[in-house]
């Protein structure tokens, strides 16, 4: 069945065109958007013994991951796993780890990639959504061969938040959640990981053509307005393949 749908991608893109032309026509890249998606669109509100439809939402410390990752849960129904949310209650439940991922955090360097796949793992196998969101993850490429190895598949969406580095620096200090990296020297340390280890990661989803860049400046409803036609593209997408396995069948 994935392989029929897939066969039929460029019917696709045309049929979800009229759908959401009008959400997604802020986006210049709309033609090449839709193609994308009717590409990566297999799994979109899939049943449980589907793959699972995943998005990787990376960016920068201070970026907006979060925030903008609360909206598409309320949105478009997604399942969030922040994998910096999922370090923290290992720290809270006194793991055997715990200590390490704290330095870790305080230091503003990478868990080891292992032990982050297992709790998104658990994470993802505890919930009866086929919808994920992977929050911070994966940070370096070492994180993503590993998921690729353990969970044994790919994203279907990346998305890229892409701020200026002095509106980063001012949002996490002004974050307010008492976490041990917001203070400049760790975030500093953030940054460089960052820059080193993390962009090497987007640059590899963009070459694979998965990934969608934000501008990730001006208010947070603004900034979603730019979220918002991607995901609606990939419902509609989802919807017209229904009518038309429905027709096929
Ligand atoms: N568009 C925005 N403009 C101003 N502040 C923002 C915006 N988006 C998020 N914030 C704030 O910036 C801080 C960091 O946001 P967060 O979502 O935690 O980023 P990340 O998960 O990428 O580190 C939070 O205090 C959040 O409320
Ligand atoms: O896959 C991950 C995600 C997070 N972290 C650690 O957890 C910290 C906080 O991550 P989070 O995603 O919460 O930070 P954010 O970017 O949202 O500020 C990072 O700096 C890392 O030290 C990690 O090692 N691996
Ligand atoms: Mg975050």
């Amino acid at each position: 069945m994935w392989r029929r749908v897939a066969s039929l991608s460029s019917f696709l893109s045309s049929y979800s065109t009229s759908f959401v032309a009008q959400t997604a026509s802020r986006l210049n890249t709309w033609e090449s958007l839709t193609t994308r998606i009717a590409q990566q669109a297999n799994g979109f509100i899939a049943p449980k013994e589907k793959t699972p439809f995943i998005t990787f939402v990376l960016g920068g410390p201070g970026s907006g991951k979060g925030t903008q990752c609360i909206k598409i849960v309320e949105t478009f129904g997604f399942t969030h796993l922040s994998a910096g949310d999922l370090l923290r209650r290992e720290i809270d439940s006194n793991s055997a780890d715990g200590a390490m991922i704290l330095n870790k955090i305080k230091e503003g360097k990478i868990v080891p990639s292992q032990l982050t796949v297992k709790l998104i793992q658990k994470g993802m196998e505890s919930s009866d959504n086929d919808k994920f969101l992977i929050d911070g993850f994966p940070r370096t490429e070492e994180n993503r061969v590993s998921f690729e190895q353990i969970i044994g598949i790919e994203p279907n969406v990346v998305l890229f938040f892409d701020c200026p580095e002095e509106e980063m620096v001012k949002r996490l200090l002004n974050r307010n959640q008492g976490r041990v990296d917001d203070n400049l020297e760790t975030i500093k340390t953030r940054l460089k990981v960052f820059e080193a280890l993390s962009l090497p990661v987007i640059n590899y989803y963009s070459q694979r053509g998965k990934l969608y860049t934000i501008r990730a400046r001006g208010t947070e409803d603004e900034i979603f307005e730019q979220v918002r036609p991607i995901f609606t593209a990939f419902e509609a997408c989802h919807v017209s393949t229904m009518i038309l396995s429905i027709q096929l069948c």
